[in-house]
Formats: structure tokens, C-alpha cells, sequence
């Protein structure tokens, strides 16, 4: 059934789910798997924007070394996709939305989303957590010019090649990003706020004895200034004398930690002073039939492993749950073989060659094909810059994808890989992937970083055709 609402048209779902899984990393993924195997053929919220990209944290990593069954390692967006692929295969239904609204107060329980909104029997929190930002006087002006939470996203960009880099932070994360960012960067200086790093020892000696690494303890960052064409340079702070000096950089990447996402139910469901929801019994929260899994809990272990561990307890807590209450209805799912949506879109979308141009398809790749339609096509032209090992723009292809299929033969989709086509990426003044530009009759009309909603894009091209 669909409803108008002020938000547009949401879909009211009349029967009752039996389980309700809001997030999409380890956590998320975990009961997924295990609740559809048991034929309880969970809803997932993956998430899409409010409380990180889909599939989570690991989305924003290169190599995982840690995680079982891998012995050559795996990169984080691999891992995520595998973990999806094996959660839709045995028929959990999966939704990129944002759940926006929950009532943990009245059964069924209600979760709603923009689009969405469903009644259900139990719920899994798995929304785990986000990067802190430092919250600087010039920070959202440099936001993704410069300014990045996400090393691995955004490291390989034009404007940080050759060029010196900062990264903020002690622990584990702001090691990691300063090793991966001497990829790219002349010199990168990670800034520790202490007198000494937090991170384990042997990612300590591995900056330490870096050469491309300098550590700079007791440094605090006061501001970041540059002009229009982004970042140039920091305004650091001694924290022991108060001093203050100017740092020139190109990039300033954030490794300071994370803030749980639970403001969703943080008036619902027992929070400890920090905001982490308080779990008995590893996963059972204050609300019989509410369950939370991995880092929205986890103050002390926060790895993939621990919250798919958590993931596989709530799902099996909450199908006992239903079960003592006579609450389930059994789904018997055969066993679909993997036919996610998503691939067969990027099969559909697989863009053409510039030898075999078909300057009718909707869809192209490459700065042979822009610059060819930039010059030639009376279309609306959406540009979607993108990097490898990007987790997000994993997210928005398939989303990006299903918005162009609503204009058949009135938009150009060109994909540009920033890495194969750097000087046309640098041209365009992307500083940070996914970003889409459109364009008609050669002007730009909107520069667009990060994941957006849906509706937004649908809404700039509507206006734009
Ligand atoms: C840079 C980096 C490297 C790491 N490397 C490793 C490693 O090598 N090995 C390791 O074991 N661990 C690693 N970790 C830690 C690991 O990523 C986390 O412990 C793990 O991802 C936690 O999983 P989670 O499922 O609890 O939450 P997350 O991975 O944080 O996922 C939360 C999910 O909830 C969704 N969400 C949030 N709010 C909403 C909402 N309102 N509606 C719907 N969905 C929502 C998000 O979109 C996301 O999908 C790393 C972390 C980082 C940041």
C-alpha cells in the first residue's frame, strides 16, 4: 500500500516483519545471513547516508588481514559485498534507505524510512558508528576540498598527488591513514594532540620509522585556510606552550575516532554516557525483543569479527525471541543463487568502448567518451567520478544506475575511474570520489560530492531536462 505523506509517497507495509535489521556492516550482514537461513526472512535497512555508506566502516578500509577464512586478505568493500551477496542469497530483503524513525515503545514495533515504513515483531540495532570530525572554524568550507575523514577514498585524488599531507590523530586509524597516504603524498605529518601516540606498538614503529612520516606530538589543529581551489595550508597549536604556527598542506585527513550512531533510539532504548547502547547478555537491550550488535554496543573490541559475532547472537536472540512468543512466520526460501540487482545493473550499464562509440547509449566510461559528448551531445550529461578502492562510490553506482534508467534516451551516464583518468578528473576539480557534475550544452550546472539522496539527484536532473 502507498500512502502520501509530506515526505512524498512512503510504502506502508501491511503485514507484520518478523525481524527488522537497521545497518549493513559485519553486524548487520551477520544476522542477516543467519536469521534468513533460519526462514525468517529478515528486512534490512542497509543504510545509505545518515549514519555512514552502506556496508559500513570496513567500506572506507583497503586491506583486512584479519578476517578469517582470508588468507591472502581481502579489501574492506570485497568483504562487504561477499557478506551482502551471502545475506540476499538465502532471501533477506535488503534496502539502501535510512531509517529515519522508530517506536520501540508499541508492539508490533514501527520502523520507518523516507520511503518505508514497516511494523515488526523485533529489531536488530546495527548502525555502529562514524568518524568524528574536529569541528575547525574553516572545516565545512574544506570539506571534501581538501578535508576528508576517509583516506582510502579520497587519498588517490589528483590534488594530494606529490603533494604534502596531514593526518590528525594517535591511534590505530591515523597510523593506518598516514601509512596509506605515503602512496601518494611527498611527506605526510601525522599531528598527535598527546605526548604520545595511542596506537599498538607495531603500527607506532611502522610511522616512527617511516621516512615519508613525521610525527608531530603535543600538536593540536587550531584552523584550516586556503582559497577557492581548496585547502593550502593549517594553523596548528602547540598544546604545551600555546604557540602557534602555520603548516602548508594540500590534504588534512581525520583518524580521531567515532561517535556511536544511536541518536535513533536514543529516547527508546538504555544508552550509556557516551551514547553506546547498554546490552545484557552480549546483545538483549532494556526492550524484550530489541536487540543491539557490533559497534553501537562495543566500546572495547570494535573489529569486524567481534560485531559479526554479536550479529549471529542477535539473530539467533531474536528468532528464540519470536519463536517463545509464537510470533514467527516461517519463510521457505529456496536457495536463489546470486542474483543481486545491483550486478545485473552494472552489467546493464557495462559502458561502451570509445572504438565502438554508440553515441545513442545511455550509458559510457572513460575521458574519450566525456570529452567526445561534452563536445557533441544535446543531452544532459551526468558525469559520476569514481575511484577502485572506494567504498561509497560501490554504494552510489548501483543507486546512480536506477536513477538514470528513469530517463531512457535523455541523459549521458559517463563514468570517469579517477585513477585511469587523473589529468580529466583533475581538470574537472574533483577532490574526492564519488562526486557527479552535470553538465548541458557544455556549462556546468551542479558539482556534486559524496553520496546524495536519491530524490536529489532525480529532482537536479528534472530541472535540468
Ligand atoms: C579505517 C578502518 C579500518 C578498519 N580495519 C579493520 C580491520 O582490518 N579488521 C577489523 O576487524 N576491523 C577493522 N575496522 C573496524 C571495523 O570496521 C568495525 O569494527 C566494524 O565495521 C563494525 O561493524 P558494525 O556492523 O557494528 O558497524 P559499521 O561497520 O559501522 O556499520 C554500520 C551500518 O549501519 C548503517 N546505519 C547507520 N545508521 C543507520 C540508519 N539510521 N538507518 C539505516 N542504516 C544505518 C550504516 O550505513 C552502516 O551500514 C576498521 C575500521 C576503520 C574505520
Amino acid at each position: 500500500m502507498c500512502e502520501s505523506t509530506e515526505n512524498g509517497k512512503v510504502d506502508k507495509r501491511e503485514a507484520i516483519e518478523n525481524m527488522v535489521i537497521i545497518g549493513s556492516g559485519p553486524a548487520g550482514y551477520t544476522a542477516a545471513i543467519y536469521a534468513a537461513r533460519a526462514n525468517v526472512r529478515p528486512l534490512v535497512f542497509e543504510g545509505y547516508q545518515a549514519g555512514g555508506v552502506r556496508g559500513g566502516q570496513l567500506m572506507t578500509t583497503t586491506e583486512v588481514e584479519n578476517f578469517p577464512g582470508f588468507p591472502e586478505g581481502v579489501t574492506g568493500p570485497d568483504l562487504m559485498d561477499k557478506m551482502r551477496q551471502q545475506a540476499e542469497r538465502w532471501g533477506a530483503e535488503l534496502l539502501t534507505e535510512d531509517v529515519e524513525f522508530v517506536d520501540l515503545q508499541q508492539r508490533p514495533f514501527t520502523v520507518r524510512t523516507t520511503d518505508t515504513e514497516v511494523k515488526t515483531h523485533s529489531v536488530i540495532i546495527a548502525t555502529g558508528a562514524v568518524a568524528k570530525r574536529l569541528g575547525l572554524p574553516h572545516e565545512e568550507e574544506f570539506w571534501n576540498s581538501g578535508i576528508s575523514a576517509c583516506a582510502v577514498c579520497d587519498g588517490a585524488s589528483a590534488n594530494f598527488r606529490k603533494q604534502e599531507l596531514a593526518v590528525v590523530g594517535g591511534g590505530d586509524t591515523a597510523a593506518e591513514e598516514a601509512l596509506y597516504l605515503t602512496k601518494y603524498g611527498t611527506k605526510v605529518h601525522l599531528l598527535v594532540r598527546g605526548g604520545k601516540m595511542r596506537a599498538s606498538a607495531a603500527m607506532q614503529d611502522r610511522v616512527l620509522n617511516h621516512e615519508k612520516v613525521e610525527v608531530h606530538f603535543s600538536t593540536e589543529v587550531a584552523d584550516a585556510y586556503g582559497d577557492k581551489k581548496g585547502l593550502k595550508g593549517l594553523q596548528l597549536r602547540d598544546t604545551s606552550s600555546g604557540e602557534e604556527r602555520k603548516l602548508e598542506v594540500r590534504g588534512l585527513f581525520y583518524g580521531i575516532g567515532h561517535t556511536p550512531n544511536s541518536d535513533l533510539v536514543k529516547d527508546q532504548v538504555e544508552l550509556d554516557d557516551k551514547g553506546y547502547v547498554k546490552v545484557q547478555h552480549g546483545v538483549s537491550t532494556n526492550i524484550e525483543g530489541v536487540y543491539a550488535a557490533g559497534d553501537i554496543h562495543d566500546v572495547e573490541w570494535r573489529q569486524a569479527i567481534t560485531a559479526a559475532g554479536a550479529g549471529c547472537m542477535a539473530a539467533l536472540s531474536a528468532e528464540r525471541y519470536l519463536a517463545a512468543n509464537d510470533l514467527l512466520i516461517e519463510y521457505h526460501q529456496q536457495d536463489k543463487q546470486q542474483v543481486a540487482e545491483e550486478q545485473q545493473h552494472q552489467q546493464n550499464g557495462k559502458a561502451k568502448m570509445p572504438e565502438d562509440f554508440d553515441h545513442a547509449a545511455d550509458r559510457h566510461r572513460g575521458q574519450l567518451a566525456l570529452r567526445k559528448l561534452y563536445h557533441e551531445s544535446d543531452r544532459l550529461l551526468l558525469v559520476l567520478y569514481t575511484s577502485p578502492s572506494c567504498g561509497p562510490c560501490r554504494t552510489l553506482k548501483p543507486i546512480f544506475s536506477k536513477v538514470v534508467d528513469d530517463y531512457p534516451g535523455k541523459v549521458h551516464l559517463v563514468e570517469i575511474d579517477t585513477e585511469e583518468d587523473p589529468e580529466i578528473a583533475e581538470a574537472a576539480g574533483i577532490n574526492g570520489t564519488p562526486t557527479v557534475q552535470l553538465f548541458k550544452n557544455r556549462e556546468r550546472l551542479h558539482h556534486l560530492p559524496g553520496v546524495k539522496q536519491k530524490r536529489e539527484y532525480k529532482s537536479l536532473i528534472e530541472a535540468a531536462l
